[in-house]
């Protein structure tokens, strides 16, 4: 384990990486004690899978990253298919393909290479086989349980920055979209299909923040503007250390979604992708998000809905069964 200026590099060993900044502004060191772990594991569950020391790293920090999880002959299927849904040599049910928002309100007439991010392939069988690549499965349930149901899906194209920083993704909860409960019961497994440093905007994470709550999100305050539903934690302090996760090609991370994280501009001339599903365990229970922080992105998800699916009498618990699947075990509640 080693630790280089707040980011994660990988162990010789291959396996896990740990870095350890606090919130709490405790110094740095080169290696991190694995003395003081709490006794009682909260945040995972026993599958014999993760290492005691794996467990621990999640339990105080909230992710979890898995070097080379995934081929690289499963990641170029993904990227030629993506290619062909940008494209729209195929079309797939439900599928949402979104431009980035300094490109989608210019002059620009934009292109395929203008796809900022596509949702909900849950219909597409190349890139929902992302969602069921067993070495993936077998880290998920480790959160999720034995019934594992993929909620949402995304393939983010993150394209070079127009200039309006508009690339950059603000600091949030993922909690924030969801309203299924409970929150350790969720993870999102999210693999580099390239690697991904600073230059082209990598993930960055607050560790431990997934034991704190759910954050009021807005839109921040952003003059290049924001795009649609990248809501933000409201007055986010930015003088909070971030630990940027660089990652290699295949590399996955799998994180709790009260984790509040987000991702930097892409300074280069390439777009940069990354492949994810956010998992909930099929126990979960849903919630109304009426009188809470998230009645904001409900209005939003529910407009939306309406324009995608043209039906008006759809509730929120409507959308997401619809978006939904089953990917191992018993579909009981969600
Ligand atoms: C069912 C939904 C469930 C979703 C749940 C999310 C869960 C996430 C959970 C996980 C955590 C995930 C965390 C997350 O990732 S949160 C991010 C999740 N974001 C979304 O899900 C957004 C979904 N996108 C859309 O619905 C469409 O692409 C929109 C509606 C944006 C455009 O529609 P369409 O593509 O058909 O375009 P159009 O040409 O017809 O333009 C229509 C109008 O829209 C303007 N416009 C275009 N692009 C953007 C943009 N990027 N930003 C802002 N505005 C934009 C455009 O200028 C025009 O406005 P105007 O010029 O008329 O004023
Ligand atoms: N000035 C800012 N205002 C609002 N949010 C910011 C600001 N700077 C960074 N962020 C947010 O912090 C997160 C990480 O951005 P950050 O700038 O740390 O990463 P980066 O651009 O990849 O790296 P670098 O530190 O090299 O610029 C992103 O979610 C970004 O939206
Ligand atoms: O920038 C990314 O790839 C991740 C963005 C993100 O956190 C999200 O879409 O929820
Ligand atoms: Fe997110
Ligand atoms: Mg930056």
């Amino acid at each position: 384990m080693q630790v280089h200026d707040g980011n994660v590099t990988p162990g010789s060993s291959g396996r896990l990486t740990i870095i350890q900044r606090h919130l709490t502004a405790v110094p740095l060191s080169g290696q991190v004690s694995t003395a003081n772990y709490p006794t009682k594991f909260c945040y995972t569950l026993d599958n014999n899978l993760l290492t005691t020391e794996q467990r621990h790293f999640y339990e105080e920090n909230g992710f979890l990253v898995i070097k080379n999880l995934v081929s690289s002959v499963d990641i170029e299927s993904f990227r030629k298919q993506f290619e062909k849904l940008c494209k729209k040599e195929i079309t797939i049910p439900g599928l949402l393909i979104m431009r980035d928002v300094a490109i989608a309100k210019s002059e620009y007439v934009p292109d395929q290479k203008a796809v900022t991010k596509i949702q909900d392939f849950q219909e597409d069988p190349v890139l929902f086989s992302y969602c069921s690549l067993p070495q993936i499965v077998k880290y998920v349930e480790c959160f999720t349980g034995p019934n594992v149901m993929a909620m949402h899906t995304m393939l983010i194209n993150k394209p070079p920055d127009a200039g309006k920083k508009s690339s950059r993704h603000p600091m949030h909860q993922d909690l924030h979209y969801f309203p299924f409960r409970p929150a350790d019961r969720i993870v999102c497994a999210w693999t580099a299909m390239e690697r991904i440093d600073r230059t082209n905007g990598c993930l960055v994470v607050v560790p431990g923040t997934h034991k704190g709550v759910l954050k009021q999100h807005d839109y921040p305050e952003w003059e290049g503007g924001v795009n649609k539903m990248y809501h933000g934690v409201r007055d986010y302090d930015l003088s909070i250390p971030r630990v940027h996760l660089v990652m290699e090609k295949g590399d996955t991370v799998f994180f709790h979604p009260l984790l509040i994280h987000g991702s930097g501009m892409n300074r280069t001339a390439g777009f940069r992708k990354a492949i994810s599903c956010h998992y909930a365990g099929a126990d979960c229970n849903y919630i109304d998000v009426k009188g809470t922080s998230q009645e904001n992105i409900e209005k939003e998800v529910m407009e939306v809905a309406y324009m995608r699916y043209g039906l008006s009498d759809l509730t929120l618990k409507d959308v997401w069964m619809i978006k939904s699947r089953i990917i191992k075990g018993e579909r009981t509640n969600l």
